[in-house]
């Protein structure tokens, strides 16, 4: 939740420009992000598969691969630029303690051959100074927190006695256990079937308001943020073409873009109506993309998205896209028929709620 005095950003990312070096060849994989974290809040990134949406936030942890770089920008964590950071040393003040990150595989993170509770109350005794009989009672208290049961019985056993769901619950608590300031959900519940997913999800957004975090949610779903995020990005090749309140985005969003997003919700999927869907693929990210990186797939498109890259157009003080479309002399578009209804629901929606 953002509240008056939670303002100013915890987390400012400014310019970003991110690089990986592949077979001799340059890839950019982030193409100058700005965008800025409140403190309290909870804002997803959303994008299609290949964005950017993992390097951008491996950026902030200090978790890119070998071959990737900061070519350009920085990274403003308590007033301090994290992006400058060149050895692991620095990283391992922010990475867990400040902040952490739950990734779609739980089986990844967790240790096959300890006990889930000993798991735990490893990360306890290691960042929250407690020890003995004090890290065993936290940890207990962790579990129920995460909304495990029989939680003296389930500190004894291992990860493979655990349901995929539960085992989530497991890594997300060890991920508090660290006391972060932001965490990084990384497609947290891909791996989930549907009612797990929402139970995840709803789980993340209890913790978040018991333990103040600031939560980042990355996905490719935009249903599966819907309920969860105040704020949204959205990227595309590497660039984030459009952010705003979630509501901004969900009902009154500019962009052809996430217009397309949208269009695949299943919500939207009329019957006998064809969705309005994002033909083509996305630029080849090893050369340089001249003008709007997703004209060629865009409808919309007009002779300029071919030439410059668009700036940020204002639609309020929350809400910003990337188009021409919003350029005052552009030709008056409306986003697709199936689109307009729901968006006026969702406005009609909001003013009665
Ligand atoms: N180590 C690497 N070397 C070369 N290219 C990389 C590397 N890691 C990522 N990339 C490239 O960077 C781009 C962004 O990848 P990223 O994983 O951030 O996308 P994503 O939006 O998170 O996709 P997904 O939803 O599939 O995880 C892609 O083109 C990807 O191929």
């Amino acid at each position: 939740m953002i509240t008056e005095e939670s303002k100013k950003p915890i987390l400012s990312i400014e310019n970003l420009v991110i690089k990986f070096k592949l077979h001799g060849r340059i890839l950019t994989a982030i193409r100058g992000i700005s965008l800025d974290l409140y403190k309290g809040e909870s804002l997803a990134i959303v994008g299609e598969s290949g964005s950017g949406k993992s390097v951008l936030v491996k950026s902030i942890i200090g978790l890119l691969d070998n071959n990737g770089y900061i070519d350009k920008g920085s990274i403003y964590y308590n007033d301090e630029d994290i992006a400058t950071y060149k050895i692991e040393k620095d990283w391992l003040k922010i990475r867990g303690k400040e902040i952490a990150m739950v990734t779609q595989d739980p089986m990844t993170s967790l240790n096959p051959l300890k006990p889930i509770g000993k798991q735990i109350e490893e990360a306890i005794v290691l960042h929250q100074e407690l020890i003995g009989k004090e890290a065993y009672e936290k940890t207990l208290q962790l579990l129920k927190d995460v909304g495990i049961h029989d939680v003296e019985r389930r500190y004894k056993q291992y990860p493979h006695e655990f349901s995929g769901g539960m085992r989530q619950r497991i890594v997300i608590a060890i991920a508090i256990a660290c006391n972060p300031k932001i965490l990084i959900c990384d497609e947290p519940t891909t791996a989930l079937d549907v009612t797990i997913q929402a139970q995840i999800l709803q789980l993340l957004k209890n913790l978040q308001e018991k333990y103040m975090l600031t939560t980042i949610f990355i996905t490719h779903d935009l249903g599966v943020v819907a309920k969860v995020a105040d704020r949204l990005a959205v990227m595309y090749a590497g660039e984030v073409i459009e952010f705003g309140k979630s509501d901004e985005i969900f009902f009154d969003s500019k962009h052809p873009y996430t217009w397309a997003l949208l269009s695949s919700l299943p919500q939207l999927g009329v019957k006998g109506e064809e969705l309005f869907s994002i033909k083509g693929t996305p630029p080849n990210l090893f050369k340089e993309i001249k003008g709007d990186a997703f004209a060629p797939r865009n409808p919309y498109a007009l002779k300029i998205d071919y030439e410059q890259n668009p700036p940020f157009f204002k639609v309020s003080e929350t809400h910003y896209a990337k188009t021409w479309l919003l350029h005052p002399k552009a030709p008056k578009v409306e986003p697709p028929e199936n689109l307009k209804a729901f968006f006026e629901e969702g406005r009609r929606f909001a003013n009665e709620g």
